[in-house]
């Protein structure tokens, strides 16, 4: 893992969310306040957490025939200068975690891009860059995903998304008007905010 220079996305971090087996809705609600708790016993400095509405959107790869998923994202700001040495925890501690969660809430792997009850997907992770199997940050497919990129533009349409060294600086909402057209067919349904999940259009 490098730390790259300081910019907004070196103090922050997201988490994409995924579910399209059981009831995605009770999951969502009840792993919210879960992962929020997770997240803070990882970080230990204080964060600043925003996140999505819900998205009904449709499978990206994987089987056919499979339901549609409810995705949304978190992310979360860390007041760098309150990191212990303003040193960042570790993402593989992150990931660790997130696993664990999943595994509580029945996930089971089958084959690639199978249906699951949970999905946590570490999008990236404040300056950490990381190339292994195990932990790819940032995580090289967020760019081309709706489903990832229509929760982010929710949160901030001026996001930066993380691009490689070389590349151009993207926000959320270009990336969103960048992907193919068929990326967006059908585009994702943002649903309303209840109690459990008030974030809405
Ligand atoms: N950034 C990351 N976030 C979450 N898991 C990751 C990441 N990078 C690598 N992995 C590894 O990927 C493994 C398989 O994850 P999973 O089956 O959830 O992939 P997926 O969500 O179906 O596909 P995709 O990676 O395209 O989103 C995990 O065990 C984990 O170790
Ligand atoms: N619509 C949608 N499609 C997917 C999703 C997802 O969360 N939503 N996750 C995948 C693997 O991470 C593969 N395909």
């Amino acid at each position: 893992m490098v730390h790259s220079p300081a910019d907004p996305l070196s103090v922050s971090l997201a988490i994409a969310l995924g579910a399209n087996l059981g009831d995605p809705v009770a999951t969502f609600t009840a792993v919210r306040p879960q992962l929020e708790a997770e997240l803070r016993a990882w970080a230990v400095a204080p964060l600043q957490l925003s996140w999505s509405p819900r998205f009904l959107t449709q499978p990206v790869g994987g089987p056919p025939g499979q339901p549609p998923y409810l995705n949304a994202v978190l992310l979360a700001r860390l007041a760098a200068a309150s990191l212990p040495g303003e040193r960042w925890p570790d993402p593989t501690r992150l990931l660790a975690r997130l696993l664990q969660l999943e595994a509580t809430f029945g996930r089971e792997r089958r084959e690639r891009w199978g249906p699951r009850r949970l999905d946590l997907d570490l999008l990236w992770c404040g300056p950490f860059t990381c190339g292994s199997p195990e932990l790819e940050l940032p995580h090289p497919r967020l760019g081309e995903r709706a489903f990832v990129l229509a929760p982010l533009a929710a949160i901030d349409p001026d996001l930066p998304l993380p691009v490689a060294p070389t590349g151009t600086p993207l926000t959320a909402s270009a990336g969103l008007a960048a992907l193919p057209r068929a990326a967006l067919e059908p585009p994702p349904l943002v649903l309303p905010g209840e109690p459990g999940w008030p974030e809405g259009p």
